[in-house]
């Protein structure tokens, strides 16, 4: 090797080891993926529900070799997804409990893992390239909610929402009160789970409306027969309008749609908000000065599939700015919150 070809002499243990976290976490990405997925399809996480395990135990009951089980697990110890509570014996934690069969973020993990979802990104390069979403492309649609046609797709898809809404639900209603409001929409609702734990919350609220496309409401109404009252199931299309109430829910939508489709929504929305009523959006804010990568990386990927973005502080105030005075941004909700009246 010449002495060219070599680092620099002040290139440390630190700087070694930074420069592996970047290789692994960016260019290995997929071999930490699969290792997580095998985890997953063997069922380990299940396994541990009912208390700590010795490795041997996790073999026998996963059909694996003994010694590879425990390479395996011990590898996402520093993770945090497990616990080594004396050596070989492993104990569940909150975030491996997640990711059970039947857990919570099974969906969502099962679609990110998926071969479609690598496939999805082959694209990646030409949309950076063109500034434009080349997923639908990989996809074969036109666009992205077109997958919707196709019900096994727009079920996974409406079950990974549910996903993401469970995690985030308990902070959301930590930190807002709805007591005030008598209708309450959805707008892109989805599963409808945000607004059945408001109206379970909230007796007090007449009326509760989970608005969204007449693939995914027509599915709820199969499978929600004798349910809440208060609860209406409406599908409709909130490029042309969407139903009147004083209390208005556009989480994880804006996000998915080009400043000129979000302001044809927010238009939507301003016309049928109550006077006196709020609207909350409830989406990434990107803070420069403190940037989050998961935050950035929804940013990308919603460019990727929608030709859209997450917003900056800024870039939110001026797209509601023409029907919305700001009331304020709640910082404690981890997935962001803003709130507005109708100007
Ligand atoms: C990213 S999901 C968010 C779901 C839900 N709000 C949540 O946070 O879990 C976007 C939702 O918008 C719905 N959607 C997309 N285009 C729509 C349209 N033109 N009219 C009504 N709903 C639409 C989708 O069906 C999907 O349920």
């Amino acid at each position: 090797m010449h002495l060219d070809d070599r680092v620099s002499d002040d290139f440390d243990a630190t700087d070694y080891f930074q420069t592996m976290d970047v290789l692994v976490k960016y260019g290995g990405g997929h071999i930490i993926s699969r290792f997580f997925s095998s985890l997953f399809q063997l069922g380990v996480f299940d396994h541990l529900e009912d208390g700590p395990k010795h490795y041997h135990e996790i073999a026998k009951l996963t059909n694996s070799n003994s010694e590879s089980i425990y390479r395996l697990m011990r590898f996402f110890v520093p993770q945090g997804l497990f616990v080594e509570e004396k050596p070989g014996i492993f104990s569940k934690t909150k975030q491996s409990s997640l990711f059970t069969k039947n857990g919570i973020m099974a969906n969502y993990m099962g679609m990110f893992v998926s071969d479609s979802h690598y496939q999805l990104l082959k694209t990646f390069p030409e949309t950076i390239v063109k500034g434009e979403g080349q997923a639908p492309k990989a996809m074969g649609v036109a666009s992205f909610w077109d997958c919707f046609k196709d019900h096994a797709f727009e079920q996974s898809f409406t079950k990974c929402m549910l996903g993401f809404t469970k995690t985030a639900s308990p902070n959301i209603l930590k930190h807002i009160d709805f007591s005030n409001y008598k209708t309450i929409v959805d707008i892109g609702g989805s599963h409808g789970d945000f607004i059945k734990e408001v109206l379970k919350l909230y007796p007090t609220i007449k009326h509760g409306i989970n608005f969204d496309k007449k693939e995914v409401i027509e599915k709820l109404k199969q499978n929600q027969q004798g349910e809440n009252q208060k609860l209406q199931l409406v599908s409709g299309n909130f490029l042309e309008s969407v139903p009147r109430g004083d209390c208005m829910i556009l989480k994880h939508i804006l996000h998915d749609w080009s400043d000129e489709d979000s302001k044809t929504i927010l238009n939507n929305v301003a016309d049928s908000l109550e006077d006196g009523g709020h609207l909350y959006i409830f989406d990434f804010v990107i803070d420069p000065k403190n940037y989050n990568q998961h935050t950035l990386m929804y940013d990308l990927l919603m460019l990727h599939l929608f030709t859209a973005k997450e917003r900056t502080k800024e870039q939110w105030l001026q797209l509601v700015q023409d029907r919305f005075t700001f009331v304020k941004f709640i910082h404690e909700i981890s997935i962001g919150c803003i709130v507005l009246k109708k100007k």
